[in-house]
């Protein structure tokens, strides 16, 4: 069971949702990494119009590992297997509708079962702790489980999530009837909360905006753009306008950048700021770049995980309450956030 406000929760709880869930947390939380990484780092291949969401059809057993091992490294929100998984490319590979929908919901059923197995893992290793040390410190995380959409360029499998051109034929309304059915099925599935992640331009921030009003999405939201040059959206469209749409939107609890190098992160979230004081999410990629034709990760310079995680302070700083990794990012670039951010947290007490 989540913690998430389930349907017909009323706006006032909605809008507070993020912020009284960070309350919860300490004062920040945790997003999982790269889910797709870690998929190929347990063997799978990935090199498929579907991308991470092949996993749901070929190796759900797999996809639950991999919940698993960022819950174990400390992730307070954890990403389904759904980004590139849509109904229109499961039909492409020759499943139904009703079957395309299935899958979807199963990606979040893969992440909720791996949080169950968390807390009952958690609830044992507490009920250990407590016979042995009379002490309750090793309590349980919270955790949400976000149902992951990914943009059309996802769809489009071309690297194009990370250029925003979609042509002139791609208008708002057209995006809107490409993500409404996956979005209302990802909204009945049991998530606590829908990423719409690596969002390029600013008509589909538009398209999800409306999508969320005219479909009644009862869940709450975040939206994060993707960024490759520090200043704009992917697109070049402007990341103030891009956040203002996000910001006016009440079932949207969270903006943020993520699948963006960590070195242009600073500069956005001071842009964000400017026009929302909404919770601000971050989670990177490495700093390497994409090559979708080739569908692998170049490196652009020497960054490792201990590199990224210098930076968090600073987002924190800049005004960001959520954090963790996205592409080429591990458990270990996560239990690396955890600890900096809790050690963070405790020398706060101690002062
Ligand atoms: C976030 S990107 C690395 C996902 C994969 C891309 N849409 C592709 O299919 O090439
Ligand atoms: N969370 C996604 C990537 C977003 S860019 C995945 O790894 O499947
Ligand atoms: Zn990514």
């Amino acid at each position: 069971m989540g913690i998430g406000l389930g349907g017909g929760s009323s706006l006032d709880e909605t809008s507070s949702f993020m912020v009284d869930f960070v309350k919860k947390c300490g004062g920040y939380a945790v997003v999982d990494g790269g889910f797709a990484t870690e998929l190929e780092r347990h063997g799978a291949d990935l090199n498929d119009p579907l991308w991470s969401a092949k996993c749901l059809i070929t190796s759900p057993h797999l996809a639950k590992r991999v919940h698993l091992d960022y819950l174990n490294a400390g992730a307070n929100i954890i990403t389904s297997g759904s980004y590139q998984g849509t109904i229109q490319g499961f039909e492409a590979k020759g499943f139904s509708k009703e079957e395309g929908e299935g899958l979807l919901r199963k990606s979040v059923e893969i992440a909720c079962e791996a949080r169950a197995i968390y807390y009952d893992r958690c609830t044992k290793d507490s009920w250990d702790y407590f016979t042995h040390n009379n002490d309750q410190s090793s309590l349980r995380r919270p955790v949400l489980v976000a149902a992951s959409v990914g943009s059309y360029g996802a769809y489009l499998a071309d690297g194009s999530e990370y250029t925003g051109k979609y042509g002139d034929e791609v208008s708002v309304e057209k995006l809107k009837d490409f993500h409404r059915r996956r979005a209302q099925v990802l909204a009945n599935s049991g998530a606590d909360l829908i990423a719409f992640e690596t969002t390029p331009n600013k008509i589909e921030a538009q398209a999800y905006a409306e999508l969320i009003e005219e479909e009644e999405i009862d869940i709450p939201g975040w939206i994060s753009f993707s960024s490759t040059d520090g200043i704009n959206a992917a697109s070049g469209d402007s990341i103030m306008e891009c956040a203002a749409i996000a910001d006016c939107c009440k079932q949207i609890v969270a903006i943020g950048i993520n699948c963006t190098p960590p070195r242009f992160i600073t500069t956005l979230i001071s842009s964000i700021r400017k026009v929302s004081s909404k919770p601000l999410v971050i989670y990177p990629n490495s700093g390497e770049t994409y090559d979708a034709e080739s569908k692998q990760w170049i490196r652009s310079n020497g960054l490792v995980d201990e590199d990224f995680v210098s930076y968090v302070g600073k987002w924190q700083e800049a005004g960001a309450s959520i954090f963790g990794g996205c592409c080429r990012t591990t458990p270990n670039t996560i239990r690396a956030i955890s600890k900096l951010l809790s050690a963070g947290n405790s020398s706060k007490y101690n002062t």
